[in-house]
């Protein structure tokens, strides 16, 4: 799949190959962080290096100690002598200690920060991608990794820091170790490869399974989501589905254990593997260590210093090693939060070098030629329908499930590009419009609402949002559909929260849901109103009321009709059926009755279902 693009070749990708991607990665959070909070970032990055310096200070402070503790002479003299280093022992500990607290003071502002700027990002995209990126089944994993990958970005910088603070005092300790004896430094890089590469590959490994298992990890929350969540509660419940999803639970659930097991498995060979490898040759530190002594190539004096320095040599490569690790994983998942906006680029709107003019009210509205065609379907959804609606104009789309109204009715509405032809808006492509005052001036009642968790007030606010909240409009709007006396029997009426999971909220019925969304709909008496299947769950006093407001549109607004209820369309200026994908007939009710087509014999079969049995069997 497109969205996948890549990510096999991040599977398969080396250790060295994902490392040469980190610098860009690295430079890319700092941005972030830089951008949430500058101070903070200046006072982490300062701290955390200023402590790695004083770790080094520290170690050639604990050297000089021990130097003139053991040098030849009186007592008293020695400790004498390792008092000036003690003094900057102390200091260096105590400025490191301060450096730890203004760190993590510094942090713990800067996390959060960082966090809401890194995930804002990822809804400011995700909330303006076109449609057809949601038709990606890929989409939906890679934005769960990119959502993993927006956590890491704070432990990106704080690893990176880390590490070059290990890095600086590795320098320290290098050179130390290096004067006491040069073979001593080999030594010890052999004693923490092994381990440093066991913990990387076991990371890498850990992540490729990650990868690996996206769309598994998906299909678990869905599960939980189902199992426990109230909109599926009812029907698990009359459908007797609990065994059923369980078992769905057990098997997704049983392959992931399954192969989470086999990665510890893995992890713990590598990493133990690695482990034993440098417990031999730390051994073999010492050893050499004592041979050296022994041969007289370290004077006596410098004995403890010797260990002193070559512990804190493992210490310094270790925490070097730890931080690469860190770095690498979180490097890892931070990039897949840069990839998945990198390829969510692709997706966004394209914005005209210059701006478009602002559409005026509309006048005629032209569909040329247009086609769409949904990924991996084989046949177009739509194709080849050309018409002309006229302001003012009802027109009705009708036909069959699956014939193409509603996605004809989301190009129009500019939800979705059309794959061939265009649509015009008093001649202009609407493409050629600005696209915002364009929408403006179309309102849609889709088929699939969503139930928003907001008062009713605001679920019908939301037909133009941008506009200051105004009772007396919204009410309006709300009696035109059938929604005021209603909401007004709500607890809070207007101000009734319509999600049941929060205390005091309420919940709708299928149809009072419908009529809150076509009141939404009327709000802005917009120039273009696209209503599909507005009164699938009206009552018939409900849909009289709508479709009143309907006509009272009519020779005013234009209105893009969709519905199944042929005795709706009854009074529409034009119908236009349609057949898979393609208009097929076109005319007024009386028109297409006489035409004796597809539309007379839907509108019968369905009259008939409104006669007493005895004259449907005459009408037979
Ligand atoms: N997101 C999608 N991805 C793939 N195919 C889709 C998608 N949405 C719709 N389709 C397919 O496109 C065709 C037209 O669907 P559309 O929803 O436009 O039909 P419709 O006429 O509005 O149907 P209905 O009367 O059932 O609402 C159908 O074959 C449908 O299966």
């Amino acid at each position: 799949m497109w969205w996948e693009q890549g990510l096999r070749a991040r599977v398969d990708a080396g250790l060295f190959g994902v490392f040469a991607g980190m610098p860009r990665l690295v430079v890319e959070a700092l941005r972030i962080s830089w951008a949430a909070d500058r101070l903070r970032t200046t006072i982490v990055a300062a701290a955390t290096l200023a402590a790695g310096v004083m770790a080094t200070f520290g170690l050639l402070a604990t050297q000089r100690v021990l130097v003139a503790l053991f040098a030849a002479g009186p007592t008293p003299d020695r400790v004498r002598a390792a008092l000036p280093a003690l003094a900057l022992l102390a200091v260096a500990t105590a400025v490191r200690g301060g450096l730890g607290i203004a760190t993590g003071y510094a942090m713990n502002g800067l996390t959060p920060r960082v966090n809401q700027r890194a995930e804002r990002r990822l809804f400011e995209t995700t909330t303006a991608v076109r449609l057809d990126a949601f038709d990606q089944d890929s989409f939906a994993d890679s934005m769960e990794r990119a959502s993993r990958g927006s956590d890491s970005v704070i432990d990106l910088v704080q690893g990176v820091l880390n590490l070059l603070a290990g890095v600086v005092s590795l320098c320290a300790v290098t050179v130390a170790v290096v004067v006491i004896h040069p073979l001593l430094l080999v030594a010890l890089a052999v004693a923490t490869a092994p381990n440093g590469y066991a913990a990387l590959r076991a990371g890498h490994v850990k992540f490729r399974t990650y990868l690996e298992s996206s769309a598994r990890r998906r299909r678990l929350w869905v599960l939980h989501r189902l199992m426990a969540e109230r909109v599926s509660a009812s029907e698990l419940r009359s459908y007797g589905l609990r065994g059923f999803v369980l078992g769905l639970y057990d098997r997704v659930m049983g392959a992931q254990t399954a192969v989470e097991m086999a990665l510890a498995r893995r992890m713990t060979t590598t990493t133990s593997l690695g482990a034993v490898i440098s417990g031999l040759a730390s051994a073999g530190v010492y050893v050499l260590l004592g041979v050296l002594l022994l041969n007289g190539r370290i004077p006596l004096a410098a004995a403890a210093t010797c260990v002193v320095a070559v512990q804190a040599a493992q210490r310094a490569l270790t925490q070097v090693t730890f931080q690469t690790d860190r770095v690498f994983a979180d490097g890892q998942h931070f990039n897949e939060y840069v990839a998945f906006l990198d390829r969510a680029g692709a997706y966004l709107p394209r914005r005209p070098e210059q701006a478009p003019p602002r559409p005026g009210p509309l006048r005629e509205l032209t569909v040329r030629g247009l086609g769409y065609h949904y990924p991996d379907r084989e046949t177009p959804a739509v194709e080849d329908v050309t018409v002309t609606i006229r302001a003012g104009e009802t027109v009705a789309l009708v036909g069959e499930n699956g014939s193409g109204k509603s996605t004809l009715a989301a190009m129009i509405a500019g939800l979705r590009d059309p794959s061939t032809g265009e649509i015009l808006w008093n001649g202009r492509p609407q493409a050629g419009w600005d696209a915002a005052a364009l929408g403006a001036r179309i309102s849609v009642v889709l088929q699939e609402h969503h139930k928003w968790p907001f008062t009713a007030a605001t679920n019908i606010a939301m037909g133009d949002i941008d506009t200051p909240l105004d009772r007396a409009r919204i009410e309006a709007a709300a009696t035109l559909a059938a929604a005021h006396d209603m909401i007004l029997e709500l607890p809070y009426g207007y101000d009734t929260l319509l999600d049941r999971t929060f205390a005091d909220g309420q919940d709708l019925s299928g149809g009072q849901w419908q009529r809150i969304t076509a009141g939404r709909g009327f709000l802005r008496d917009a120039d273009l109103l696209i209503m599909d299947e507005p009164s699938s769950a009206l009552d018939p006093r409900a849909e009289d009321t709508l479709f009143q407001a309907i006509r009272g549109r009519q020779g005013r607004r234009t209105t893009i009709l969709i519905t199944h209820r042929l005795a709706n369309v009854v009074h529409a200026d034009r119908i236009f059926v349609m057949h898979q994908g393609r208009l097929v007939e076109e005319g007024t009710h009386r028109e297409l009755i006489e035409a004796g087509g597809r539309y007379q014999e839907l509108f019968s079969l369905q009259a008939a279902g409104y006669q007493p049995p005895s004259a449907a069997g005459e009408a037979a």
